[in-house]
């Protein structure tokens, strides 16, 4: 099988397969987040996208639009007290329960676990795991729970053992990951599904920002194709989750789309230049490239 080719619009699904459902995307503007957005409204899902900034929000509703979809954005810092309940209620108000939510938005920097401060931590968890965890609560509660179905994602990190450099990021994804498999048990009573999508590494541009070059090349040399993955990769294995044509009895609740040769110690962390050379945070110790786990 050629793996190089362009993959097909709404991951090669039928054009009516999510007719009638409502999705719902965080991070809906950019990489994962975006080419879920479309697969799904290719699919004929109407759809709400959520991010801070509103610009590639509007870009990705634009595009939508211009394919004759549906979709509503909503600029928003799902970190923030009532920001969840917000965006919630805007997909309701806009085109009422929500059938798919997917839990997209997320975002880590690397540093050797010594260094990550309590608040270093504490950003990438409030993220990765409470405002997850609020916004599947919201969407549960107002959507899901009501009507007797839905769909949700979250999303993991492979290799799933753990990874140098992400020492905070990492044990956020196996919270979510183990979430995950909870409510795949526990809100079956619902009609609801809970998956966790574990992708490897995907290029995208959250990836070429905070990562360097080096980094992408070790990543691309460690996956057994050869190349990295693409955001269509892992929207059309959640477009086919999201479909009647997904396993439905005890799902397993986690799906990998790539993975990656595991990180084995001596593994060196990557490196995550900040965005903004001028950041007063600069100031800190500069990042080592020892390697943490090298005695
Ligand atoms: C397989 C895996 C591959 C995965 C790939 C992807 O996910 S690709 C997707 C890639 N996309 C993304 O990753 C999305 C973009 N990422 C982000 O937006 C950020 O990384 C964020 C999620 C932490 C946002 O947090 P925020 O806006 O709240 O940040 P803030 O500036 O307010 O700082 C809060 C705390 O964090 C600390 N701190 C921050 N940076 C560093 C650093 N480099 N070093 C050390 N520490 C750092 C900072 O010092 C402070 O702690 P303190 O001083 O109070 O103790
Ligand atoms: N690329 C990869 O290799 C992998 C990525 N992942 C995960 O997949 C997800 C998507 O990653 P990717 O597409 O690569 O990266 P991006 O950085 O492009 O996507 C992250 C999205 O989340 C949004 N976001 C970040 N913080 C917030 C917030 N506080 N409130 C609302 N929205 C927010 C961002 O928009 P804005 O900045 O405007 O708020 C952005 O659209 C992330 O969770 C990432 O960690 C997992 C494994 C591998």
């Amino acid at each position: 099988m050629r793996t190089d080719q362009p993959a097909p619009p709404g991951g090669g699904l039928r054009p009516d397969v999510h007719t009638g459902k409502v999705a719902l995307v965080t991070g809906g503007g950019t990489g994962i987040g975006r080419a879920t957005a479309l697969d799904l409204a290719a699919g004929g899902a109407r759809v709400v996208i959520c991010g801070r900034r509103p610009e590639p929000l509007a870009e990705v509703a634009d595009q939508i639009e211009a394919l004759g979809g549906s979709c509503v954005t909503v600029s928003a810092d799902i970190r923030e007290e009532g920001s969840v309940t917000t965006v919630v209620g805007h997909a309701l108000e806009a085109f009422g329960p929500v059938d798919v939510l997917v839990n997209n938005a997320g975002g880590q920097f690397t540093a050797p676990a010594e260094e990550i401060s309590p608040g270093g931590r504490r950003a990438v968890h409030r993220l990765a795991v409470d405002a997850t965890w609020a916004m599947t609560r919201e969407v549960a509660r107002r959507a899901m729970i009501p009507q007797r179905s839905g769909a949700v994602f979250f999303i993991a990190f492979s290799p799933r053992r753990g990874i140098p450099g992400f020492a905070h990021a990492a044990s956020a994804r196996a919270a979510v990951e183990n979430l995950a498999a909870g409510l795949s048990l526990e809100w079956s009573r619902y009609g609801i599904r809970t998956v966790c999508v574990a992708p490897g590494t995907i290029a995208t541009g959250g990836l070429d920002d905070h990562y360097t070059a080096e980094d992408r090349e070790r990543w691309e040399r460690s996956v057994p194709l050869g190349r990295l993955g693409r955001p269509e990769d892992v929207s059309g294995l959640i477009s086919f989750l999201a479909s009647p044509r997904a396993p439905t009895s005890p799902a397993p609740p986690l799906w990998s789309t790539a993975e990656r040769t595991p990180g084995v110690p001596g593994t060196p962390c990557p490196t995550s230049p900040r965005r903004n050379p001028t950041s007063p945070r600069r100031t800190r110790p500069p990042r080592t490239t020892h390697d943490p786990l090298r005695h």
